[in-house]
């Protein structure tokens, strides 16, 4: 059987006279009273305000704009006033389960806190300064006693809690306890529409002095500071609650259940942060913050307040959402509260203008309609089953003798009584089938209204968390997005660190390789060597002895093709891998300058978003100041129209610039770590490019020994058919093998050419090259100023380094060389003082001595036998190492190097040099003489 379900939980839950309709609640509308604090300034001149108490009006100094109010108290008016003419009802309308509000409004230093009473500080003041809120803690704890001695049988019990939050910065904080995570409080709406801060803590209170203790604790939480307008300026809203839970209990013999009969009501009693002027205030830096955000609520508050005076009531949007004060609110302003605004103002005609303000917010809110309405809920407490089945049981009895007795007893009398017992007995049935059904029911019934408040909770939830992730979104989105690129950065630093690692490793390698070929080289070159010495030491005259000499044997041969071969490979393979290890340099360079460039670009970012923050800043408090204290926001158009859309326009900026300076601070940091990671990697890749140049220097000196050994060889070969006795170029040759060349008397010029000399050079410079050691050069070069006797012909260096010990590769180590001739007297003069360290000092043959040169224009190409000889002499320079960054000397045949009017050569690869002539004790740059030669980098 489907019963009907009497008490069903909407039932339960609605507010007590409103059948479920809400919209039948009576309407009421904010009251509104204003209080003008004492002045110490002489308001005798100045502009003023007008206040007639009697009347509850307020002119403005020319009369021009009248404002009405519920209640005005000038200066004169004491707490006690105050709180008797306009709180006091609020008070008897809170016990009786009314939701109430106390709003104190004002500008800075208008007397909001103290008008709240606020900063109790007990009655050390006298009684009479107490402000509003210990008034009503007095005066809840006064009804709650008189309640119980005036009717003992009432029933009702009381059970009093206190919560205390303050909204700073738009967060909100639980006083009573500060240490939770103000990111956790939240303000959401209960399942019966109504506003609740989760995860806030009321603290139950049995006396007023518990209550007073806990504003007093509270209050020292609070944030305040000292501006110029008030010492102790409120820079928080504050809101003291008082919960008052009432409750009664009813049995219900039928359905043999307790139910419990809950009214709560709240009672908000709040002290707003003053409306500012930043300029007068002297706010700057956080507390100019503080100032925006302080009048970005109240801005809210005024949107509110507007959108609810309003007369379009339908469709209209309430703002509610804008800031944590007016969500907060939301019950007091249009919803279920009886609320009133104590609007504060100073009389001073320094604060006219902010009193006309505020004046005109206050009359706005006069405007609001609330639907205060007491909401008893009704929560049946015990069922007891065991019971029903009791007076099941019993039923079933009183109906079973009934029907005995209808058997036994009949008539007429008898038969209406049957018929009484069996309506009762119908009766009795059906009540006890109904409370069956409630029993079996209503737990159901209640689990499934609870699963669905659950559902609908939850999706509330979702609802309040997307909405409050939607502003993180952006932000959210952008950090994403560049953690994504920080971590393929990461990911391409480490790849290429790899990569150096590898490279490295194939470098060393590689490098082992070399040592090992040029081991090898030597080798050869030692034993081609041994050859071109056998030849060296036969007598120039008579030229045939020279047909005598060995020519390299074909295993020589072959294996100095293999090692030839196998060199080539291994330089074709050197350039690979130092182009691999450049371009792997270059691309962490670049990435390495990349960051840095980001880096750059984004800490030059981030100052213009702090420059922008500010500007913006600035041009929001004061709009702010512009709309919350000329009241403009209130009006119709600036609601409606442009106004709001500007504000929001200027804080969708501002939050968008926040979120973009935080996710670049994010970033900034990020990047901060990559290039310490890339400077700890900095000293390796130059380590890596040093080793890079050497190898490149090492790659260019195999190739000219290479190209050398090839030569010598061919030299070697083409020397090997015997010359023609009694040629002259022979017997010049023989002449100057034995003669050799004297570099003072300068020799015959036309003597000195160089037929058969190639062969010696290249072997005397391999000779030098690989077997002289680096004392006797360094012996060489320390007699420089003497006559020497060079043992043999060989490399005269300069700036050999200090620090070489024997045994070292002095090649390394070489700046610069020249030539002297193996056997030979070799008068040095002292080096001109022209000559700077690092230069090279040559002794030149006499390359120009042909006639044909001497007459050289500026701008004559050297013939080819001048242009070899200094030709070579850069290959050896280069070979040598002194030239490290000279393009490589292109193969013969030898571009022309052009030789300037003062005598200097240039060379295609940039080397330039000059060629002395030394005339008497002094020297002369004469460009075909027999003379020392200087090469200038
Ligand atoms: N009606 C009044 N009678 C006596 N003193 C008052 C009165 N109103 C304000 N004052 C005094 O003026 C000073 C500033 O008042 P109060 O701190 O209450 O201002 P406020 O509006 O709360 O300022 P803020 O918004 O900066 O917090 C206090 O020293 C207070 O005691």
């Amino acid at each position: 059987m489907t019963m009907p379900n009497p008490t069903s939980i909407e039932g339960a839950l609605s507010p007590v006279g409103l059948g479920g309709n809400a919209d039948k609640r009576r309407e009421e509308s904010v009251q509104v009273c204003v209080r003008a604090r004492p002045s110490d300034y002489d308001l005798s001149s100045g502009p003023r305000l007008a206040i007639n108490s009697f009347q509850s009006v307020i002119q403005n100094s020319d009369s021009s704009q009248t404002f009405r109010f519920d209640q005005v108290f000038n200066q004169d008016v004491g707490q006690e006033a105050v709180y008797e003419s306009c709180v006091s009802t609020l008070v008897e309308n809170f016990f009786l389960g009314y939701n109430a509000t106390i709003l104190a409004y004002g500008q800075t230093g208008s007397g909001k806190t103290y008008t709240m009473g606020t900063e109790y500080e007990g009655e050390e003041g006298g009684r009479a300064s107490l402000g509003v809120i210990p008034r009503v803690i007095n005066e809840v704890f006064d009804f709650v006693s008189l309640n119980k001695t005036m009717d003992s049988k009432n029933d009702w019990a009381y059970k009093i809690k206190c919560g205390f939050l303050e909204i700073y910065n738009e967060e909100i904080r639980d006083l009573l306890h500060p240490e939770t995570d103000q990111k956790k409080i939240q303000i959401r709406e209960n399942e019966m529409g109504g506003i609740v801060v989760q995860n806030s803590k009321d603290v139950e209170v049995s006396s007023n002095s518990d209550a007073f203790a806990l504003l007093r604790r509270g209050c020292g939480f609070r944030t305040t500071g000292q501006t110029r307008m008030n010492t102790k300026s409120s820079r928080s809203h504050a809101i003291f609650t008082i919960v008052l839970e009432k409750s009664k209990m009813k049995e219900d013999v039928l359905s043999n259940t307790v139910a419990k009969n809950v009214v709560c009501s709240k009672f908000h009693l709040v002290d707003l942060a003053g409306s500012e002027r930043v300029k007068r205030t002297g706010a700057v830096g956080g507390r100019m913050k503080e100032s925006v955000n302080i009048n970005q609520g109240l801005l809210s508050l005024g949107k509110v307040i507007r959108g609810l005076s309003g007369k379009q009531k339908r469709g209209r949007h309430i703002p509610y959402r804008e800031s944590k004060l007016t969500r907060f609110l939301q019950d007091s302003l249009g919803g279920n509260s009886r609320t009133l605004m104590i609007a504060c103002i100073s009389p001073s005609p320094d604060d006219y203008q902010e009193s006309i303000n505020t004046l005109q917010y206050a009359a706005q809110a006069r405007n609001i309609r609330n639907k205060p309405v007491i909401i008893h809920n009704k929560v049946i407490e015990s069922v007891d089953l065991g019971n029903q089945k009791e007076v099941e049981r019993a039923l079933r009895e009183e109906v079973r003798v009934l029907k005995e007795q209808l058997r036994g007893g009949g008539g007429t009398s008898g038969g209406k009584a049957a018929d009484l017992m069996t309506k009762q007995l119908v009766n009795l049935q059906y009540a006890s089938a109904e409370a069956k059904y409630l029993l079996t029911n209503l737990p159901k019934e209640h689990e499934i209204t609870s699963k669905s408040l659950r559902d609908a909770l939850a999706s509330i939830a979702d609802v309040l968390v997307d909405e409050n992730t939607i502003a993180e979104d952006q932000s959210v989105a952008v950090l994403k997005r560049k953690d994504g690129q920080i971590s393929k950065l990461r990911e391409k630093v480490s790849n290429l660190e790899r990569d150096l690692q590898r490279d490295e490793e194939i470098f060393a390698a590689k490098s082992k390789e070399i040592r090992t070929l040029q081991k090898h080289l030597h080798k050869a070159v030692k034993k081609i060597k041994e050859g071109a010495a056998t030849v060296a030491a036969i007598p120039p005259t008579p030229p045939p002895s020279r047909s005598v000499s060995t020519p390299p044997s074909s295993r020589q041969l072959s294996e100095f093709h293999m090692k030839q071969r196998q060199f080539d490979r291994e330089i074709q393979e050197l350039t690979i891998n130092i182009s691999v290890k450049r371009d792997v340099i270059k691309t962490i360079t670049k990435s390495k300058e990349d960051a840095q460039m980001l880096m750059q670009r984004h800490e030059e970012r981030k100052r213009e978003l702090g420059f922008r923050i500010e500007q913006l800043l600035e041009k929001q408090s004061e709009k702010l100041e512009g709309s919350v204290l000329s009241g403009s926001a209130l009006s119709d158009d600036s609601f409606n129209n442009g106004g709001l859309e500007d504000d929001e326009e200027l804080e969708r900026s501002l939050e968008m610039a926040e979120n973009e300076l935080r996710s670049l601070s994010h970033q900034i940091k990020d990047q901060q770590r990559i290039v310490q990671l890339q400077k700890a990697s900095a000293r390796r890749i130059a380590e890596l490019e040093d080793e890079v140049e050497r190898m490149e220097g090492l790659k260019v000196k195999c190739e000219n020994d290479a190209k050398e050994l090839e030569r010598a060889f061919e030299e070697e070969r083409r020397d090997e058919p015997q010359p023609q006795s009694g040629s002259p170029g022979v017997e010049q040759n023989s002449k100057e093998r034995r003669r050799g060349w004297d570099g003072e008397g300068g020799g015959d010029k036309e003597n000195h050419g160089d037929e058969g000399i190639p062969s010696r050079r290249s072997n005397a410079i391999l000779n030098s090259l690989h077997s002289s050691s680096w004392r006797t050069i360094k012996s060489v070069e320390n007699t420089l100023a003497d006559k020497v006797e060079v043992p043999e012909e060989a490399i005269l260096l300069r700036g050999v380094e200090e620090g070489v010990e024997e045994g070292d590769d002095w090649i390394e180590f070489l700046s610069s060389a020249c030539l002297v001739r193996r056997g030979e007297t070799v008068t040095v003069h002292p080096i001109p003082s022209s000559v700077a360290a690092g230069d090279v000092l040559l002794l030149l043959r006499g390359c120009n001595s042909s006639p044909s040169n001497r007459n050289m224009s500026p701008t004559t190409t050297i013939p080819a036998d001048g242009g070899d000889v200094l030709s070579v002499l850069s290959s050896y320079c280069k070979g040598l190492n002194a030239f490290p960054n000279s393009p490589p000397i292109p193969p013969p045949p030898h571009p022309p190097c052009v030789m300037s009017k003062d005598g200097e050569y240039g060379f295609p690869n940039g080397i330039r040099a000059r060629i002395w002539k030394r005339v008497g004790d002094s020297w002369a740059c004469e460009s075909n003489a027999l003379s020392m030669g200087r090469v200038l980098v």
